[in-house]
């Protein structure tokens, strides 16, 4: 998949973003501190990422600031995103299944190396549940959209 990949810093595990994407067979779209040029500015980093998704030009991205909270916001502003703050494995796995997440946030300061690579793991092993609660939610989020 086409995976779009912002960062407010270029730290050791938002390089290894991009690795362990390229190692599982993605093609990361590199945004913010990771890309030349670019505003590296968390907003502006994760809201160009989340567009990408929004408009087609990547089926994924993975935001990344010091926290993870502004990227997640930024993100979560761009209509059609659903975009999840994740810590651990379990959280990234319930993110697709139950929220349909299409764009993963993660902290620069709390994710290790070894946690970076168990969150992606389940982030990409699982998929949205078909269950009837499952998506009313997930179309109900699309119908907040549309009130405002
Ligand atoms: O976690 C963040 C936002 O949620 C930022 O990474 C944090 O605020 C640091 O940003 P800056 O280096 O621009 O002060």
């Amino acid at each position: 998949m086409r995976i779009a990949v912002a960062a407010d810093e270029r730290t050791g595990v938002a390089e290894a973003v991009l690795e362990a994407l390229r190692a599982r067979g993605h093609e990361p779209v590199a945004h913010g501190a990771l890309a030349a040029g670019e505003r590296a500015d968390w907003a502006w980093a994760s809201e160009r990422a989340a567009r990408d998704v929004a408009d087609g030009r990547a089926d994924q991205a993975v935001v990344c600031c010091w926290t993870g909270t502004g990227a997640s916001i930024a993100a979560n502003k761009v209509r059609g995103i659903r975009a999840a703050l994740c810590g651990d494995a379990a959280t990234a796995a319930g993110a697709r299944r139950w929220n349909d997440a299409n764009v993963l946030a993660l902290s620069l300061r709390a994710t290790s190396h070894a946690e970076l690579e168990e969150i992606l793991d389940a982030w990409f092993a699982a998929g949205p549940s078909d269950a009837d609660d499952d998506t009313a939610n997930v179309a109900h989020l699309a119908a907040i959209e549309d009130e405002r």
